[in-house]
């Protein structure tokens, strides 16, 4: 299935459609302040996909969420998204209500949970539709929605239909459908096909890869596998602990990973050439206390004795991005002796920490 060209031909005006800068989200507990995003910083291109990387927990959703303006209640943020020229984190919420959808859209990991069983399809639509364009006729919402569906390769027989008469692959598809009939310029994907099998898999990333193709949709795909980031993604940001490590083009961080984290991750990913199972020793800390210096070094196989002291300085990676790790530099901030492997008991008692 492939999704045509319908459009005039885009011009590239070279401006990122969103930049953040330096975005931090936290939820209140009792126990403190958990920093699930803590300092982020990227741009994306028109028609760019970013892969978002990371093991559980370390913050993906609640960026992807944060861009969007759908935290829960409880949660703050701060720092700066700029969107086509605008800022939209400080927006008034009612601003960004208008924007979502219509130039920002969301496509959540579980459809089932986002669609209403007591809606028929045409419903949601009209639904979606009219709350950016009040006046639509019930002809011109069939006409966009049918248009939307014909594009996912969902026919126009199931117009009327409840969310449980579609199978899996397929609600997932409605779920992009909703997403895209109002065209928007920004999409987050938060893992759009973890609960799929393979095949459906491979039918929404190619959905996804046309998307971008014929519309230049900017995608922020959010997932746990690096076989999808390497087959959909033009960039890759590799998460841990609420912060980018490391990002640059897929090809040139995967085949020369900079930050012993990408490594180890791209390590304990299954693929044909996979002999022996490799895993990350430990979990990512807890994001109320994390420890001091490079969040990663109680974990990291090269960790020195700086990366328990100093965090680590934001550095433009060899080959284009950056990365940030004491291993790459700026050499010149590393105190004398910072260079000592950090000795193994050391690595212990801030594991236990
Ligand atoms: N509503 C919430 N209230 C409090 N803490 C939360 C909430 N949602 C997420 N967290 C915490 O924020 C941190 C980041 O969670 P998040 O779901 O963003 O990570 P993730 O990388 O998307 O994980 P996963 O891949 O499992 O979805 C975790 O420590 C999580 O427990």
């Amino acid at each position: 299935m492939s999704v045509e060209f319908v459009e005039p031909p885009y011009v590239d005006s070279g401006e990122p459609v969103i930049s953040a800068r330096d975005v931090r989200v936290w939820y209140g507990t009792t126990r403190g302040a958990i920093r699930a995003v803590d300092g982020v910083s990227f741009d994306l291109a028109p028609g760019e996909t970013l892969g978002l990387v990371g093991e559980s927990g370390c913050g993906k959703s609640t960026l992807g969420r944060g861009l969007m303006g759908l935290l829960p209640q409880g949660a703050k943020r701060d720092g700066e998204v700029w969107f086509k020229g605008r800022e939209i984190l400080g927006m008034k919420a009612k601003d960004n209500y208008r924007l979502r959808g219509h130039e920002l859209g969301m496509i959540f990991q579980e459809p089932l949970t986002r669609l209403n069983p007591l809606m028929r399809i045409s419903d949601h639509f009209e639904e979606s539709i009219k709350q950016h364009d009040p006046g639509a006729t019930k002809d011109a919402i069939r006409a966009r929605a049918l248009e939307a569906l014909r594009l996912m390769g969902i026919p126009p027989t199931r117009y009327r239909s409840y969310p449980h008469e579609f199978s899996g692959g397929m609600r997932q598809r409605l779920m992009i459908a909703l997403a895209l009939v109002l065209r928007p310029s920004f999409v987050v994907a938060d893992e759009p096909t973890t609960a799929l099998d393979v095949l459906v898999e491979a039918q929404i990333v190619q959905i996804l890869n046309d998307l971008r193709r014929n519309f230049h949709t900017s995608l922020l795909l959010i997932t746990h596998n690096v076989g999808i980031v390497a087959e959909a993604c033009d960039r890759v940001a590799v998460m841990y602990a609420g912060r980018i490590v490391e990002q640059g083009r897929v090809t040139d961080v995967f085949e020369n990973p900079q930050h012993p984290y990408t490594r180890e991750l791209l390590r304990s990913t299954i693929s044909l050439n996979t002999t022996g199972l490799n895993f990350i020793p430990g979990s990512p800390p807890d994001l109320v206390d994390p420890p001091d210096g490079c969040r990663f070094h109680p974990r990291c196989p090269d960790a020195m004795a700086v990366c328990a002291t100093k965090n680590p300085v934001t550095l433009d990676r060899v080959g284009g991005g950056r990365v940030e790790c004491w291993l790459v530099g700026p050499h010149e901030q590393i105190p004398p002796g910072g260079t000592q492997p950090l000795k193994q008991e050391e690595l212990a008692v801030a594991d236990e920490a």
